[in-house]
């Protein structure tokens, strides 16, 4: 054998070698590629079974002929006002339970009371839509936005803090708010129709934030006969006197911003959001308002921190028995903000870290004052068509009032024992609810009798209380102002579920009675001081489904001077 014949021999043998180790793993590679395709294939056709199965369970839902892959989203394309008639079209045409598809998703709008029921009567849907997460980088995981046991262990923490006891604190912040909204209301007496959108909007965040002035407390602060009496932040902000305070202007503007992502779907993607102009305008707010309400807390939770050591040494000193057991926990020094009350159940135990307790300040600031503005601003145009209800409202208030005086100074029992203003209030969130519509994610299958079929896993419900409310069954001539139909015996026939303008079911709003509390006050005192017209009373409305129910313009009223 050569030495040239040798080499390739030997090289041949490390070759053959070489290339047998090669073809077995390049055989195993092949292998594995293959399994790993296999198992792709599976995945994808389990995935496709899935969806397939998804599809067909929704089939039985009707709604406008969807386009592969785009859905609906033609039909989509126009205003927010266009898609409010939308909603109106379909709900004639298709009825109580309707399906849009907005690209893959689907989209389930229900509006009658026996669809709705499953739903907001459940224990086991009560998880959010997607799109609440969009309000996270402000109140995070809050009352509204949280889900599970973290929403169930928060939610009974708070039950307490709105109590008719403890809302008796709040009325003394809420009829100053209510003066300081009629005297800026004063500028527009005998003039020209204005919006009443913006000042409402003011007036709710004072009452949210607000804390009572130095000059109205009894007694010298921190003195035994102090009584501060706050809301949420127990901080006042005077949004009203100072509109361009910082923190209001980043709520206003937050507010605008979240409402933007809602409707705009190419900024509903974190990614394309965050770099955005938006984008960067909500950090700027975000971190306006955190630094605020962090500084509020921060304040505050050094005062209490004295407060409960004050409380340990006096309980110290007192002779033991058990009037000591029965001090009421959290009564110290008179602090009575939604703040003071969970930093008081933190000190007591309760599972809530400061971040806990700043995520549930903001998410009252947030859930409790563009609601109530919005229920102020219809309830006045309303009223403002009606001059002979406004008459009845004052007569009716006359009528109860224990304490005689110029301006509203009702008490918790005048408040309870006007009826027919509750009517009013009532009959105007039937017309024009402030939440339009109520979003749920639904994780598990649910029966809809009114389908006669399940919903399945996967799809965002819409409860649409807008066309709810208007029932003919339940509210015979529905567009027809009747605070009548709210009498006792009326509400008892009503189908549970047919009016929710507060939702319904154990994740109903937390703050309605605070809410109705803070209508009753403010519509009194811009009603005793004014005359109220509805500018254009004829006019249409151009609805759309904001955060709160909005119309495109705003809500235009004027007001006369009352003489007497
Ligand atoms: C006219 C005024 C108001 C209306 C019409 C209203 C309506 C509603 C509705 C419909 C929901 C359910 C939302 C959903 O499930 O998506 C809700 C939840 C909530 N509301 Fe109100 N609200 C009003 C005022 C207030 C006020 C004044 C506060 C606080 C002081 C407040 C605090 C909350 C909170 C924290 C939640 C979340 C509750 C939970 O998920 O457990 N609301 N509200």
């Amino acid at each position: 054998m050569t030495e040239e014949s040798a080499a390739p021999g030997w090289l041949g043998w490390l070759g053959s070698l070489g290339s047998s180790r090669a073809s077995r793993s390049s055989r195993a590679s092949a292998a594995l590629l293959a399994a790993s395709c296999c198992c792709c294939a599976l995945l994808l056709a389990l995935a496709a079974a899935r969806r397939a199965r998804f599809l067909l369970r929704l089939r039985a839902v009707p709604g406008p002929r969807a386009l592969p892959v785009l859905g609906n989203a033609l039909q989509l394309t126009g205003t927010q006002e266009d898609f409010f008639q939308l909603l109106r079209r379909c709900a004639d045409r298709f009825g109580a339970v309707f399906c849009l598809w907005v690209g893959t998703r689907p989209f389930v709008f229900l509006q009658s009371a026996e669809a709705v029921q499953p739903i907001l009567n459940s224990s086991v849907h009560i998880d959010k839509s997607p799109d609440y997460r969009f309000v996270e980088a402000w109140v995070g995981k809050g009352l509204v936005t949280s889900t599970g046991e973290r929403w169930r262990a928060r939610r009974k923490l708070l039950t307490p803090s709105f109590h008719s006891r403890v809302l008796d604190q709040f009325l003394q912040p809420l009829h100053r708010e209510a003066r300081v909204l009629a005297d800026k209301l004063a500028a527009h007496c005998g003039g020209a129709p204005f919006d009443i959108v913006p000042y409402a909007k003011l007036a709710a965040l004072d009452v949210i934030c607000g804390e009572q002035h130095a000059g109205e407390r009894r007694g010298a602060p921190g003195s035994a006969g102090e009584r501060r009496e706050d809301t949420a932040l127990g901080k006042h902000v005077a949004a009203q006197r100072n509109s361009n305070n910082a923190y209001v202007v980043a709520i206003d503007r937050i507010t605008s911003i979240v409402q933007r992502r809602f409707i705009t779907p190419w900024l509903k993607p974190d990614v394309l959001f965050n770099l955005s102009e938006l984008g960067r305008a909500q950090r700027k707010c975000v971190s306006v308002i955190h630094g605020f309400t962090g500084r509020v807390f921060a304040a505050r939770k050094e005062e209490k921190r004295r407060e409960w050591e004050q409380e340990q040494l006096e309980a110290q000193q007192r002779p033991r028995g058990p009037q000591v057991a029965d001090k009421p926990r959290g009564a110290a020094g008179g602090r009575r903000a939604l703040l003071d009350l969970l930093l008081d159940m933190a000190h007591h135990g309760a599972n809530l870290s400061d971040e806990d307790i700043r995520e549930e300040v903001d998410t009252f600031t947030f859930a409790g004052h563009d609601t109530t503005a919005a229920g102020l601003s219809w309830c006045l145009y309303v009223l403002g068509k009606h001059p002979e209800v406004q008459e009845r409202i004052l007569d009716e208030w006359r009528s109860v009032r224990s304490t005689p005086g110029a301006e509203c100074e009702a008490t918790v029992g005048d408040l309870s024992r006007l009826e027919y203003l509750e009517r009013c209030i009532k009959e105007v969130l039937r017309l024009y609810p402030v939440v339009p519509l109520i979003a749920r994610d639904i994780r598990s299958p649910v029966h809809l009798g009114a389908l006669g079929a399940d919903l399945p896993a996967g799809c965002t419900v819409l409860v649409n209380a807008f066309l709810l409310h208007r029932d003919p069954r339940f509210f015979p001539e529905p567009e027809r102002f009747d605070p009548d139909r709210f009498l006792d015996d009326s509400d008892a026939r009503r189908h549970p579920f047919a009016y929710v303008p507060f939702s319904a079911g154990s994740r109903n709003c937390i703050g309605q009675k605070f809410a109705m509390l803070e209508l009753k006050v403010l519509l009194l005192t811009v009603l005793e001081r004014f005359r109220v017209q509805t500018a254009e009373p004829n006019r249409p409305l151009r609805l759309v489904a904001e955060l709160v129910l909005s119309n495109v313009g705003g809500i235009k009223i004027s007001l006369s001077k009352r003489s007497s």
